[in-house]
Formats: C-alpha cells, sequence, structure tokens
C-alpha cells in the first residue's frame, strides 16, 4: 500500500482482482500490487466528491451525455462495420481513389477481406471477457504552491456566477441574438469578463477549453459597436487575431450571430489562403471588426492603401499564448505596434504562460488577471484514456487506431498525428478499412481544408484526422473522442487537443498512445488529472489481428499514395505555369500593379524562417554534406515499415522538446526587457494615453 501511495502514477484497478492479464502502466515492477480494494473504493468515493456539483459552470438547460459509450462497445461490430461501408456525402479524389480500391473486383478478393473481418469479429466474441479494459489511475496530486501575487495585475473584482443575460447590462439586440442562438446564462468567463470589457479595461483571461471564451470577448465587443457615434466617418475599430485560419472563420460565425439584429455593425475576414483582392475591397469599406491571422493582417497593413489600425479601440488575441509565441513573434510585433496606442487590449486562452508577461508588461494597461482555472487544466466533463505502447511494439499504433475506431469509436472522432505525412497515410489506410475520414492540415488548400471541416460538422465523415493545426479553439459540435497517435510536444499541446471534446459541459473521451519515451509527458499529464485517468488495455490478440490486416492492405496503400504523389505533381507544375502566365501578365501592367511590400526585407524573412524550421534538413538553402544527403535520400526512398513511421512521428516531437529546453539558438532571447525593447525602440511612447496616434506607423518597408 505504502509503494502505490509513493508511486507517482498508481493504478486503481477497476477489474476483477484474479484477472492476471491485464498489463500495468508502470511496467513489470508494478504487476504485483494487491488491488486493494479499500483504496479503490476511497478514490471511486473521492472521484464522485470530485465530480458532484459541476453544473454551476453552465446553463441547465445543457444536455449532459452522460451515457458512456464504453458500456456498449462490444455491440454489433459486424454491423457497424458494413454501415461503415456505405457511402454519404461526396467523395473526394482521394476518396474516389479508395472506394475504387474498396470495390469488390472479384468474387475471390471480396471473399478475403469477409474472411478478414469474421476472424476480427470471432475473436472478439470468443475472447470477449478480454477485450479492451480499463483501469482506473489516479494522479498525485500536488498540493498547489502559493500563488505569487503578481505585479502586473490588478485583482479581478468578484462576479456573481448566477446571474443570466438580461440581468447584465446588454441591450436589446444581443440578449435577442443570445436568445436566438439559444444561451441564457453566461459561463463563469462570460460573467468575470463582460462588466470589465464593458468598461474598457484590459484583461488577460483564461478559462478550460470550450467554456465559452470567444463569446466572453465578443459580447462586450458588439455591445460597444452598439453605441458608436453615427456621424463619424466609417473606420475599422476592433481586431481579432487568432492563429488559424479555420479559427478565425469561426470567430467571425459568432461575431455575426451576436450581431444578426444590430444592423449597423460590420466584420470582415483577413486571412491567408482567401482571395487577396475581394478582401482589399471588404476592408476598403472600414468594416468595424476585422478578424485575422497576423500574416494576411500585416500584408494589408503595407499593401492595401486605405487600410490602418490607426483607429483601433479594441485589440484582442484569441490563443495569446500561441500568438505570442516564437513563431508568431516578430508579426505581432510589427501588428501591435501598429495598433492604435489608445486600445483596449484583451488576451485570452486555456493555456497562459509566463512568457505572455512581457507583452502584458509593455502593451496593457492595468490588466485584471481574470484565471477562472488554472492554466493546465482539462475540461471539466474529460475522461481521459492512455493506452500503452510497450517497447519494441511501436508498430502496433497504426493496428491501435485500426482497432478502436472500426470497433469501439465510430464517429465524431479526431484523430491527431504529429505530421501531414501519416494523417494522409492513414487517411488511405482507415479508408480501405471502409471508414470514412477526411484530413485537415497545412498540406491541404484551404477549400479543401474549409471543405473537410464543413463535412465533419455535417456529419457526412466520422473521422477526421489532423495535425495540431485543428488542435485549438475549433468548436465543433458533439466531438465524442479525440485520439493522440502519439503524444503531442508538450502538455500545453494536449491540453488543447484533448480540449477538442467535452466542451460546453459536454462529457467527452481522449485516448492517447503512450511509448516508453513519451512516459515523462504522461507524469505531467497525470499530474494536472482532476478525476483518476483510465488506462485502456487492447488484447495483443485484436491488434494482432489488425497489424495482420493492414500487411495485407499495404500494396494498395502504396499504389494510392503513389498515385496521390504523381496528382499532386502535376498540379504543382500546373499551378507554376499560371504563376509564370500571371507574372508575365503583371509584368506588361507593371506601373498600375506595384510589388507587394512586407515588413522585414528577403534576407530578414529567409533569416527568421531559418529560425522557426524544426528540421534542418528541410532548409532548402542549406548547404548539406554529401554524406548527409545520401542519408536523408534513403530516408526518403527506403520503403517504411510501422516502426519507422513511428519513429518518424516522435522525432518531430523530441526536436520540438529538444529546442524547447536547449534551443537559445533558434529562439529569440524571450525576457521582458528584449520585448520592450523590440517595441520601444521606434516608438519610446508607444503605450502612453497622453500621446496622440502617429500619423503613420514608421514601419520598415521592403520588396517582399
Ligand atoms: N453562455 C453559454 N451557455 C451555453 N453554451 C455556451 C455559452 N457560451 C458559449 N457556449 C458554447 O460553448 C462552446 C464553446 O465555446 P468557445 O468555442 O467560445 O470555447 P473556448 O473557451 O473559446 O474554447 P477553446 O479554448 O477551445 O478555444 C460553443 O459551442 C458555444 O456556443
Amino acid at each position: 500500500m505504502s509503494r502505490q501511495n509513493s508511486d507517482p502514477i498508481a493504478l486503481i484497478p477497476t477489474i476483477s482482482d484474479d484477472d492476471n492479464d491485464v498489463p500495468d502502466l508502470d511496467g513489470p515492477d508494478d504487476d504485483d500490487d494487491n488491488d486493494d480494494e479499500m483504496i479503490a473504493k476511497a478514490r471511486a468515493h473521492k472521484l464522485a466528491q470530485a465530480t458532484k456539483g459541476k453544473s454551476l459552470d453552465f446553463n441547465e438547460q445543457f444536455q449532459f451525455l452522460l451515457d458512456d459509450p464504453e458500456d456498449k462497445r462490444l455491440i454489433k461490430h459486424r454491423n457497424d462495420n458494413d454501415d461503415q461501408l456505405k457511402t454519404r456525402g461526396e467523395l473526394s479524389n482521394i476518396d474516389e481513389k479508395i472506394a475504387e480500391k474498396n470495390k469488390p473486383d472479384t468474387e475471390e478478393e471480396n471473399t478475403t477481406t469477409n474472411t478478414i473481418e469474421d476472424e476480427a469479429f470471432e475473436m472478439e466474441v470468443e475472447h470477449e471477457p478480454i477485450s479492451d479494459k480499463v483501469k482506473t489511475k489516479e494522479s498525485k496530486k500536488k498540493k498547489s504552491k502559493d500563488k505569487k501575487k503578481d505585479e502586473f495585475f490588478e485583482e479581478s473584482p468578484p462576479f456573481n456566477p448566477d446571474q443570466v443575460f438580461s440581468e447584465m447590462k446588454i441591450s436589446r439586440p444581443l440578449l435577442k441574438a443570445l436568445s436566438a442562438i439559444g444561451l441564457h446564462s453566461p459561463t463563469p468567463i462570460q460573467a468575470a469578463t463582460v462588466p470589465l470589457a464593458l468598461l474598457g479595461r484590459d484583461v488577460c483571461a483564461c478559462a478550460v477549453t470550450g467554456s465559452g471564451k470567444t463569446i466572453a470577448f465578443a459580447l462586450p465587443i458588439v455591445e460597444r459597436l452598439l453605441y458608436k457615434p453615427h456621424q463619424t466617418a466609417p473606420c475599422t475599430r476592433v481586431l481579432v487575431l487568432a492563429p488559424t485560419r479555420e479559427l478565425c472563420v469561426q470567430i467571425h460565425q459568432v461575431f455575426r450571430q451576436l450581431s444578426q439584429f444590430a444592423h449597423n455593425i460590420t466584420s470582415c475576414l483577413s486571412t491567408g489562403g482567401l482571395d487577396l483582392k475581394s478582401q482589399e475591397a471588404s476592408l476598403r469599406l472600414q468594416p468595424d471588426i476585422v478578424i485575422a491571422t497576423p500574416g494576411r493582417l500585416i500584408d494589408h497593413i503595407h499593401n492595401s492603401p486605405t487600410f490602418t489600425l490607426q483607429n483601433i479601440e479594441i485589440l484582442v488575441l484569441d490563443e495569446a499564448d500561441r500568438m505570442l509565441d516564437e513563431y508568431y513573434f516578430e508579426q505581432m510585433k510589427e501588428v501591435i505596434t501598429n495598433c492604435s496606442r489608445t486600445r483596449q487590449t484583451m488576451l485570452f486562452s486555456a493555456t497562459m504562460t509566463d512568457q505572455i508577461k512581457d507583452l502584458i508588461q509593455v502593451s496593457l494597461n492595468r490588466p485584471i488577471r481574470l484565471f477562472i482555472d488554472d492554466n493546465q487544466s482539462v475540461a471539466p466533463y474529460l475522461r481521459q484514456e492512455f493506452i500503452r505502447i510497450r517497447e519494441h511494439r511501436e508498430g502496433d499504433r497504426e493496428a491501435i487506431i485500426a482497432a478502436l475506431l472500426t470497433r469501439t469509436f465510430h464517429d465524431r472522432v479526431i484523430v491527431f498525428a504529429q505530421t501531414k505525412k501519416q494523417c494522409h497515410r492513414m487517411h488511405v489506410m482507415l479508408g480501405l478499412l471502409g471508414l470514412k475520414i477526411g484530413e485537415l492540415h497545412g498540406d491541404l488548400n484551404q477549400t479543401q481544408r474549409l471543405d473537410t471541416l464543413r463535412r465533419f460538422k455535417n456529419e457526412e465523415i466520422d473521422v477526421l484526422l489532423a495535425t495540431d493545426l485543428a488542435a485549438r479553439g475549433l468548436d465543433i459540435e458533439n466531438v465524442k473522442t479525440v485520439i493522440n497517435f502519439v503524444l503531442p510536444n508538450t502538455l500545453k499541446h494536449y491540453i488543447h487537443r484533448v480540449g477538442r471534446t467535452a466542451r460546453a459541459g459536454k462529457t467527452g473521451r481522449s485516448i492517447s498512445l503512450v511509448g516508453e519515451n513519451e512516459r515523462h509527458l504522461l507524469k505531467d499529464i497525470l499530474k494536472t488529472c482532476k478525476v483518476p485517468a483510465k488506462m485502456r488495455i487492447i488484447p495483443q490478440e485484436i491488434v494482432q489481428i489488425f497489424r495482420n490486416k493492414l500487411e495485407e492492405l499495404e500494396p494498395d496503400i502504396e499504389e494510392i499514395l503513389k498515385m496521390e504523389y504523381g496528382d499532386k505533381m502535376l498540379q504543382t507544375c500546373e499551378a507554376q505555369i499560371d504563376k509564370a502566365e500571371k507574372r508575365l501578365k503583371d509584368s506588361k501592367t507593371d506601373a498600375s500593379n506595384p510589388k507587394r511590400e512586407w515588413f522585414q526585407n528577403r534576407n530578414e524573412r529567409i533569416a527568421e524562417q531559418d529560425k522557426l524550421r524544426l528540421d534542418p534538413h528541410s532548409n532548402k538553402k542549406k548547404k548539406v554534406s554529401k554524406e548527409e544527403r545520401e542519408q536523408i535520400q534513403k530516408m526518403k526512398s527506403t520503403p517504411k515499415t510501422a516502426d519507422d513511421r513511428v519513429k518518424f512521428e516522435m522525432q518531430k516531437v523530441a526536436r520540438f522538446q529538444t529546442r524547447q529546453t536547449n534551443g537559445s539558438s533558434s529562439k529569440r532571447p524571450r525576457d521582458s526587457s528584449s520585448f520592450e525593447t523590440d517595441l520601444t525602440i521606434d516608438k519610446p511612447q508607444w503605450r502612453s494615453k497622453s500621446t496622440p496616434p502617429a500619423a503613420s506607423a514608421p514601419t520598415k518597408k521592403s520588396k517582399r
């Protein structure tokens, strides 16, 4: 018992004591624990206590989906597989290729597939007692240290968590809009933020994923715009920045919903991937609200003559910690220096880090700290499960994903992979197993990305395979399960990924595959668990069946990937020809088409990109030795095994982590003075409210 207590990730068994088949997450050392019933009961009681009375956070109108899909997991796998084979909705190119492969060309081929499915089915029914088992794992709770009072922040005044929207100082058109969306009472972050934001205060807000942060900033913004002076010339007064295009689209939709009865409020998107000219035309109309990704916004600042941020009254950084990390550092610096100095600034995220103190110190005015949850919490009704991958069994991962999706978690699932390549491969692989799949990552064009999201939202596809592009902010209704093919780079990444489920007071489940090399992050995750995590065990026999199945599919997978590669090459050539033609045409009308400008010159831009690269080999400009080149070539050409593919995924995580721990060479200095210096060199008094805004921003303009 004492050993169990001292073990940071001790297990509470939830299965019968005499079942010796169940491996332990902590390895052979812990296999002989006594499964002490007393402890189990005490912890179950604790769990019940911990989860009691949480409904206060949300409306009573909310539906809590408490029926546990675990209970239904052994039902009718065969029928489900058949159902999944039925096509629904439009098929993309890759889906057509998969469907072609899946077509029963000959009777013989069909029988083989059936036999495999039969085996899988029989195996599961025969060995039902050893099907997936789940053990409970309790976190070792760290006693929270006394939080140091922060010198930069003002403490938040108390707020009333029980009020309804109609009791807040909100105008009729907004109340009508809230009621039309079906919202009646604010979530805690909304109750805390709205009154302060209406007073024009700067805030730094942190609340768990899915807790309604978007409405927390959108509501007071719309309210304030309702009272804009009538006779003034139109100008852009609100800027919301978010890290991904999809998130911007979503925030834009929320603003439109909230302002549906306020006819004089206009908003516009400014994100990459969408048509530049039509965006320029929209921005010329001076919409009240612009929702943007930083890169495209900077493009407009420098190249759309009438667009300026000098009239910005409210600046919101959604996913603020991401917006202020090294990837966006230079761009954010540029945006913030261009914004009016007298603005109100609001920062929101589920994971605020100390890094953003740099910005708070220099750019926020007496900010109020609104931490509804600590910055390491996952959603309250999230059930966290982990599947242990033993050493030398790394190649099981794809088979385990296939087993989970075909046997247990059939729809409303997001699977996260580390690389675009793995996402794409799994799309083909799972498609050949008859599942309805979509992929979402940076290798797709914007139309494909938005189309995949639409199809997942409309339930035309059951499983969304995504990279971290989809990890932050996306609010997709009723996502039941999030699966991590490998654990992500950091705890923060994990919190955002699993936050795609269990949103707005609903339940959800995350399942993460954890190998030996990922145990350190697992321990960090378990330390933050308020509700004991579970360990899911998939019998090795089942895993083997799926491995065999995937091995049989391998030639088809490779063929489809090859065809895809050919198509992609063709598309790239076509795009290059189009670009060349356009350049030729433009050069004839050069005077009317001045070159677009960027805030960095070419060399600065290349140096910036090089610094941000995780993979030094991907730098085409860098001189690579002959041996290195041969090694890269070998790596690319060797047909990869399932183990190799996982290794590749893990390498990416490792590269990120290495850079985080010792990456001073690639990372910018993050001390506050550097940020302050960066921001104040050009504008010594840029935050001073007494100083009127500069007529034009003193930015470096250079040819792009
Ligand atoms: N007051 C409310 N009552 C009920 N539901 C709400 C309320 N406010 C927001 N929601 C719903 O909660 C869901 C999550 O909201 P939102 O996307 O703003 O979360 P978030 O906190 O920004 O999450 P993330 O950290 O993942 O970005 C949305 O579907 C939204 O409609």
